[in-house]
């Protein structure tokens, strides 16, 4: 039967809790809401991919977790609980300072902005090491060379003296990441960390950023567009579309025994399904606009398997394991069984196939 969403299944804890959370913008009058009543939890230790199309409100929400929400949004409701302290109710930057960078960094798609061009990397990370680790001199330049060392960048002295144009767009996404570290934080926020690179490097980030999960216990939080991106890396998904998430679960779960139809779309646009020339299940039409009120499940309207109350009540979350969870009434007792389509289904069984071997 259906369940309210409870993730709270195991020993693991929770670093992080979003409840019921609802973000709105104010635009020329008009009101957009970009979350819409969100609940989601990060576990300690885990890495938790956010994946959804543009616009679906992934930004938004990580932004609110670091208290970088634009000027004209504002939380409406809910909670984020971290370390005991509700984030939604900070008013003053002295307190978001004590959180931002410190506890919950971040790394962002284009590492030159995040850098500054007119000093060298060395300082740049020092500055980070000296601010949040309190270490001063030779302990902080040796710091922050080990911190370069760790982040897989060779001849660390020569290194340490160069400038952000004299590297690589790879180079410097992983002197973003060292400084990152620097600050010692226990969640990585990752969004689209690897969009602007090429595949070979997108890949050797991924796996850096991985063995420094395991080095320094981080939890980390990859913001995508692209599924396959974080196929590799991600423990669990949670699928957003049009402010809200939709399905959760671990990622073997979202990859090959999702439930929600919108899940099987983004799967079926991955381009090792697209190869194999088949009909695949396609997302025709637009999501909806956020400045309307949205009836029902917002993605019914684009939904070949819709069904009538899909229009009219938002569905609950459903329960389909200890972990996994799909915001959609096809999985009500009372709905018609329906199959995805046969080419996702060959899919889906060639993977649970490969992961019983
Ligand atoms: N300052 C703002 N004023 C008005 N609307 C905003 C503002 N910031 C974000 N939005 C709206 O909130 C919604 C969610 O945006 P968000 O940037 O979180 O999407 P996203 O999933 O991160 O997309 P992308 O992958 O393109 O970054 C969008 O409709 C966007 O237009």
């Amino acid at each position: 039967m259906c369940k309210e969403m409870k993730q709270v299944t195991s020993k693991k804890s929770r670093i992080l809790v979003i409840q019921n959370l609802v973000i709105q913008f104010t635009l020329r009058g008009r009101v957009l809401t970009a979350i819409r009543d969100i609940s989601l939890d990060l576990y300690k230790g885990e890495s938790l991919a956010i994946v959804g199309e543009s616009g679906s409100g992934k930004s938004v929400l990580m932004k609110s977790i670091m208290g970088l929400l634009d000027k004209n949004g504002s939380i409406k409701q809910g909670r984020i609980i971290y370390n005991a302290q509700d984030l939604g109710q900070f008013t003053t930057e002295q307190e978001w300072l004590r959180i931002r960078g410190k506890e919950i960094a971040m790394v962002t798609q284009d590492p030159m902005t995040s850098l500054n061009p007119l000093k060298t990397i060395g300082k740049q990370i020092e500055e980070c090491v000296v601010l949040h680790q309190g270490l001063r001199g030779k302990e902080a330049y040796e710091e922050t060379l080990k911190l370069l060392t760790d982040v897989g960048i060779n001849d660390v002295k020569k290194r340490y003296k160069q400038y952000p144009h004299e590297f690589s767009g790879g180079m410097r996404q992983r002197i973003v990441i060292a400084i990152a570290i620097a600050c010692k934080p226990n969640i990585l926020i990752c969004d689209e960390p690897t969009t602007a690179l090429d595949v070979t490097i997108q890949a050797q980030i991924l796996q850096l950023l991985k063995n420094l999960q395991q080095k320094y216990g981080l939890t980390i939080v990859y913001i995508t567009h692209d599924l396959g991106v974080v196929a590799k890396v991600a423990d669990r998904i949670a699928v957003m579309y049009a402010g809200d998430v939709i399905e959760v679960g671990e990622t073997h779960e979202i990859f090959f025994h999702s439930r929600h139809p919108y899940t099987w779309a983004l799967i079926s646009s991955l381009p090792q399904l697209g190869s194999k020339g088949e009909q695949l299940y396609s997302i025709k039409g637009t999501p909806p606009n956020l400045f309307q009120e949205i009836k029902g499940d917002a993605f019914a309207p684009r939904n070949p398997y819709a069904l009538k109350i899909d229009f009219l009540e938002r569905p609950p979350f459903f329960q389909i394991s200890d972990t996994h969870y799909a915001r959609t009434w096809l999985l009500d007792p009372l709905a018609p069984k329906v199959e995805p389509p046969a080419a996702l289904q060959a899919f889906f069984a060639e993977g649970r196939q490969y992961a019983n071997d």
